[in-house]
């Protein structure tokens, strides 16, 4: 087994032994007389070169790469030290295939183990145009080679990308890549294709270029053409036409936009396409497949294009059609190494089948002596390609193989298959749409006609469309502008109501010298100013919306009153014009008559004036000349003269004597003067229709003028209720300042109140205050008059103590009566006593208390307590006394508890005494 420096080594003096090579006998494997091989053994080197001649600008027209892939795990864990046999020129221009020259052949041509002798080596060397080795990028592989065929298509050329090789050496991956996505650095020449194609459109700065991109996109598979893009694989069938040259009937073309619409039709067709794991590839593909691009584009030549007459019509266009194939094709397989049997021994056959097919077609286009027949038709892949080997196309073959020494002898067929392709010459030329076959050409003309008619259409239609959306508009915003109002309307009702029901809760919870806020008359009757202001407002505005909209409706009552008339004066205006064209033809009929009558009236009497001359000159006397045959007969048109009866009154005519022709002539003149008469009438009905149509005419500019100042009317109103709109957001926000400005009066209100409260209990402490010095006053007073009235008693001597009630009897008596001179106690002690307490009565004390809010309630305070006090000891005093009198009569007990339950136990005392 070789290492890669000892194989390097070998390679720097295989290439400075180049000159001294001999020639040895070809290889048994390689069977093409074309080729010069060069076999050359370590040391003792024997070589071929292998060589194309210097390409003419024709021959660059086929180009040949080859690729080679990395290697594959499964080729790096078969042997150990793996060691690639093809060797890269630094120039890229060709690659060097290491054959071992020790190592044992395997049936089929495969090489075993290299046992014997590893160093024994012969180098074969195959020339192109690039090639590609194991690190050679996606990218680097598009943008080298693939991407001129591209450009070349977008000249309007025909182009093919070829990918050729033997199974699992990386054909697919150069035409699809691994493309999860778009950008995914390993998309392969498809995708960088379509993008070029769109880039290209794009960047186009010609705007006068108009480009239609379609794809297709097919598979052979056992011989059967199916399309990738359609769901049913129905099998489709080649043929030809002048005009078309080669093609597959029913595929199916996509119009394509973008290289997204490209990237997922091309997934679509991937899936479709048949594959399998064969021992040689995981995912084999089983069939060729051709994934088409056609590009049209179309320029405007700027040229102006002239018919017979000489008058110039539109500018003239230049299509240009570019086609390109970009063809995957089945990997050549040996059966005896994949092993296949079966359906995949099927496919493998019809695999090797058609690509011998393709290199058939390459050696007959290549070898002069096969060049009167190219056996296009033995495959329908080579049909397929037809125009891409020899024919109008720039075609790149790409040949792939692998590094392994596996695979030997399938690369060195592989580069010899290529190596004859590159003698292939083609001969490309722009396809210019002589023909005019462009679908784009075909499409212009299709639109210019759609376009046309649909002009035609819009004038039909327009006037009525313009009218129906006159009504529509109107309608529409007569609609709006009641929506408008009556969501002002609502809108506003709400908000008076939102805001009532604010003051109202607000105004609840306030009080105002012990009343609710709401019920002072200050803010009541400010409230109800505010109130009536903004009904006032409202109902302003109200009647405002409605007489807009009364005036809105007389508008459009008018309008269409007007509609109304307008479609009158046109129907009548088309009666009129009717009966003018009417009457204008019988007017021309009656003239021609006319005409004819008259001229035939002339020739009679022509005539007859000169029979009589004859006849006086002939005999002196008139002639009889009753039987004188009709002389014009055949002259006048009898149909002129008798309509349809024509032929019967024509033979009448020969009978009729010159008498009766002028009889018959006076009765024609008084008809034609009637005629004449009619046609003057005619005439002046016609002119008082003229005159009539005129009027209609200016009528129908004034309503139209008056319809148009309607609208701009209309149009105002919009505004004005836009206006009002806004006017009705302004007051809102009026009436919210003045809100605001209540709430601050309001707070400030409160705060004074908080302040006058604070008084209010001062003045209430030092009320209480007195009214305790009063009270304690008043009882020290009392117990001292009781003191005094006792020390007074004690000193009598007829004093005896008095049932008190009694007493208060005598008293009653004695102010009521007089004296009698009986002694009692002295009335001006007991009314000074009841004068002197203050009220305790808890009602009352209570009331007065309340009602102390302010200075001036003070007074009213000083009265009613004066006046609760007198009430309440009058109440008591009767109470008393009629409580006596029961006592009385009922021998009941009596028990007075005087002034808030305090009685001066001297009195107690007394009154107990007194009882018992
Ligand atoms: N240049 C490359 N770089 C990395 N991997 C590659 C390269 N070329 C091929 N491969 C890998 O080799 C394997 C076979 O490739 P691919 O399926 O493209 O071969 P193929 O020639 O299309 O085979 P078949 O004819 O059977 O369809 C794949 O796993 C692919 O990823």
């Amino acid at each position: 087994m070789l290492s890669s420096s000892n194989s390097i080594d070998f390679l720097k003096s295989f290439s400075r032994q180049l000159g001294k090579l001999e020639k040895t006998k070809s290889d048994n494997h390689f069977h093409d007389s074309d080729l010069e091989e060069e076999r050359t053994p370590t040391k003792s080197t024997i070589s071929k070169s292998i060589s194309s001649k210097t390409s003419s600008k024709k021959e660059q027209n086929f180009k040949v790469v080859v690729r080679v892939r990395p290697p594959l795990p499964r080729e790096i864990d078969a042997h150990a030290g793996f060691a690639p046999i093809t060797h890269i020129a630094k120039n890229n221009k060709s690659v060097t295939i290491q054959e071992y020259l020790g190592a044992e052949i395997k049936e089929g041509g495969r090489q075993k183990e290299i046992a014997s002798n590893p160093n024994i080596c012969a180098y074969h060397t195959f020339k192109f145009d690039y090639v590609y080795g194991e690190d050679s990028s996606q990218k680097f592989l598009y943008e080298n080679t693939a991407k001129s065929a591209v450009l070349s298509v977008l000249e309007g050329y025909n182009a093919t990308l070829l990918a050729y090789g033997q199974t699992g050496t990386g054909k697919t991956y150069t035409m699809e890549g691994f493309s999860n996505s778009l950008n995914d650095p390993q998309k392969g020449i498809i995708p960088r294709s379509m993008e070029e194609i769109f880039k290209f459109i794009e960047s186009s700065s010609n705007k006068s270029k108009t480009f239609m991109v379609r794809a297709s996109y097919l598979q052979i598979y056992n011989e059967v053409i199916t399309d990738l893009l359609k769901q049913e694989m129905t099998p489709l069938q080649i043929r030809e036409d002048k005009k078309k040259g080669v093609f597959v009937e029913g595929l199916s073309e996509w119009v394509v936009r973008s290289p997204n619409d490209i990237y997922n039709l091309m997934k679509d067709g991937m899936r479709n396409r048949a594959t399998a794991a064969t021992n040689m590839n995981d995912i084999s593909s089983r069939s060729h497949a051709v994934f088409m691009i056609i590009v049209e584009q179309m320029r405007d030549t700027g040229d102006k294009s002239e018919d017979a007459k000489g008058s110039q019509h539109e500018t003239s266009r230049e299509i240009k059609v570019g086609k390109l194939n970009l063809v995957d094709l089945a990997g050549s397989e040996r059966v005896r190494v994949t092993g296949a049997t079966g359906k995949r021994l099927e496919e493998s056959k019809s695999i090797n089948k058609s690509l011998s097919c393709l290199g058939n077609v390459i050696t007959a286009l290549t070898d002069k002596k096969f060049r009167s027949h190219i056996p296009y038709r033995d495959s329908k892949l080579t049909r397929i390609l037809e125009d891409s080997l020899g024919g109008n196309c720039k075609t790149t073959m790409m040949a792939m193989i692998s590094p392994s020494y596996d695979a030997y002898s399938e690369s060195v067929s592989t580069l010899k298959f290529a190596t004859r392709a590159k003698k292939i010459k083609n001969e490309a030329r722009i396809n210019e749409d002589v023909d005019q076959k462009a679908l784009l050409r075909k499409y212009e003309v299709e639109l210019k006609k759609l376009r046309k008619q649909l002009a035609q259409k819009r004038d039909e239609i327009f006037s009525k469309e313009e009218m129906l959306r006159l009504k529509q508009d109107r309608q529409k915003a007569e609609k709006d502008k009641e929506a408008a109002i009556y969501a002002l309307e609502s809108k506003y009702k709400e908000y008076l109501k939102e805001k009532e029901d604010q003051i109202k809760q607000l105004t609840s919870q306030l009080l105002v010298g012990g009343k609710r806020i709401e019920e002072t008359p200050q803010f009541r009757s400010a409230l109800e100013t505010k109130q009536k202001l903004i009904r006032e407002e409202y109902e302003e505005r109200l009647q405002e919306i409605e007489k807009e909209r009364q005036m809105i409706e007389a508008d459009k009552a008018q309008v269409d009153r007007y509609k109304q008339l307008l479609l009158k004066q046109r129907d009548i205006m088309l009666a009129l014009t009717a009966r003018i064209n009417e009457r204008d033809d019988t007017i021309i009929q009656l003239q021609e008559e006319l005409d004819a009558i008259e001229q035939i009236n002339k020739r009679l009497v022509d005539e007859r004036n000169k029979e009589v001359a004859l006849d006086f000159n002939e005999e002196g006397s008139q002639k009889e000349h009753k039987n004188l045959p009709y002389p014009l007969a055949g002259v006048i048109p009898p149909e002129i003269l008798f309509g349809k009866d024509a032929k019967d009154k024509e033979a009448m005519m020969k009978l009729m004597t010159s008498d009766e022709i002028i009889e018959e002539l006076q009765k024609l003149a008084y008809q034609s003067n009637g005629m004449n008469r009619m046609v003057n009438q005619d005439d002046k009905e016609n002119f008082k229709e003229i005159a009539k149509i005129n009027q209609l005419e200016t009528r129908l500019q004034e309503v139209t003028k008056e319809n148009e100042t309607l609208i701009d009317e209309l149009q105002d109103k919009k505004f004005e209720v836009y206006k009002l709109k806004n006017g009705y957001q302004s007051t809102c926000e009026a009436y919210d300042q003045v809100e605001h400005a209540l709430e601050d009066k309001i707070s400030a209100t409160l705060k004074r109140m908080g302040t006058s409260k604070k008084q209010i209990n001062s003045i209430q402490d030092i009320i209480n205050q007195t009214m305790e010095d009063f009270r304690n006053k008043i009882i020290s007073e009392s117990e001292s008059d009781v003191c005094n009235y006792q020390a007074s008693l004690r000193k009598s001597e007829s004093f005896k103590p008095l049932n008190y009630k009694k007493y208060l009897k005598k008293t009653n008596s004695t102010s009521s009566e007089s004296d009698g001179g009986c002694r009692s106690i002295p009335g001006s002690a007991v009314k000074s006593f009841h004068d002197r307490v203050p009220v305790s009565n808890k009602k009352n004390e209570n009331l007065s208390t309340k009602s102390i809010t302010n200075k001036s309630n003070n007074r009213i305070y000083n009265k009613s307590a004066t006046k609760a006090k007198k009430g309440a000891f009058a109440s008591k005093h009767s109470s008393a006394t009629k409580k006596n009198q029961s006592k009385r009569n009922g021998k009941e007990r009596m028990n007075i508890v005087p002034f808030n339950g305090y009685v001066p136990d001297i009195i107690q005392n007394e009154f107990c005494n007194s009882n018992q």
